[in-house]
């Protein structure tokens, strides 16, 4: 029985599935036969979700086989899906980190990991494959814990971006957070939302902060990683319609770096696996969240209680 904690061992995996993830990303969108269904309104399912999907469960099913793993796409897992991931294949930056003490005892059943294998499908579909990202959150006692982000069009071999709460985000440099109690400033915020899913809420939501920008991107895990690194100031989605799939990942990096993800309430989001949607909304930031929080309007709240 191996000494490295579990949550080391399983972001290690992770990070292998997801950077093939991306290798099977590249390689559809290179074929440019994409096998697009709809599964509903506005959300489209490619072959890459498929493929993406199947190598993510084959490999940490396989190696966590008590771990309860969420999955976007209903796809079942075929025999050649468990050679995409050597078996003994490693990150072997994550495997010299060391596990935050609070997580260093965690085991595989008191786990839920969360995977969206291609968050960002309609722009993927659109000719914006930049905003694609693989994204693998894991959750314990309902609480982002872990995450790992990987974009495959981030330079020629895509970039992996992954952490656990308590420790340093790895793979990017996240700008400096700030106190949430901060007084942000008045009509110089740079706020990134939705390319492909607006409504009036969002809007009202938006507008009501005054901002110097509003930044226009497809993908959960591409905007969150934007304020992540300081090119947003925030992510406002007041809205349901985000799934708990696109959001752990990218939760787990930001409190690791110490800014917050929220509902419009500015209530945590429970990772409970009976309830999938994000019904109340997301909303990101590094610095100034209650602020952010506080300034949008009371009747756009009232539609999500
Ligand atoms: N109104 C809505 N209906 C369906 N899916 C929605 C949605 N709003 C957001 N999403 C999902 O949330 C993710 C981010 O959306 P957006 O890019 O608009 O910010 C996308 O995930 P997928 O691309 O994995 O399906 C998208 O499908
Ligand atoms: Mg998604």
């Amino acid at each position: 029985m191996s000494s490295t904690s579990v949550m080391i061992r399983l972001i290690s995996a992770s990070v292998c599935a997801a950077n093939k993830s991306g290798a099977i990303i590249r390689e559809v969108l290179k074929t440019g036969e994409l096998g697009i269904v709809q599964k509903g309104v506005n959300d489209p399912q490619t072959e890459a979700d498929r493929r993406a999907q199947r190598c993510i469960s084959a490999t940490i099913q396989s190696r966590f086989p008590e771990i309860n793993l969420i999955g976007e796409e209903d796809v079942a897992v075929e025999s050649d899906d468990y050679t995409l991931v050597k078996p003994d294949e490693e990150s072997d930056d994550v495997l010299k980190e060391t596990c935050p003490p609070d997580l260093v005892n965690l085991k595989e059943n008191d786990l839920t990991v969360w995977v969206d294998p291609l968050d960002g499908t309609k722009e993927f579909t659109e000719g914006f494959p930049e905003h694609v990202t693989v994204l693998i959150g894991i959750s314990y006692n309902e609480r982002p814990v872990g995450g790992v982000i990987h974009q495959p069009f981030y330079g020629p071999t895509g970039r992996t971006v992954w952490g656990l709460v308590g420790g340093a985000v790895k793979g990017m440099t996240p700008v400096a957070s700030g106190d949430p109690g901060e007084k942000l400033s008045e009509g110089g915020l740079r706020i990134v939302v939705t390319r492909s899913h607006m409504s009036q809420t969002v809007r009202d939501a938006v507008d009501a902060l005054n901002p110097k920008e509003v930044l226009h991107v497809g993908g959960s895990g591409n905007k969150i990683l934007m304020v992540l690194e300081g090119a947003a100031d925030a992510y406002v989605y007041a809205s349901t319609g985000t799934k708990k799939w696109d959001t752990c990942a990218a939760e787990a990096l930001v409190m690791a770096a110490g800014g917050k993800l929220t509902n419009v309430h500015g209530s945590h989001l429970l990772y409970n696996p009976t309830q999938i949607m994000n019904s109340k909304g997301v909303v990101v930031t590094m610095r100034g969240h209650d602020d952010l929080i506080a300034r949008i309007p009371s009747p756009v709240k009232a539609k999500f209680c």
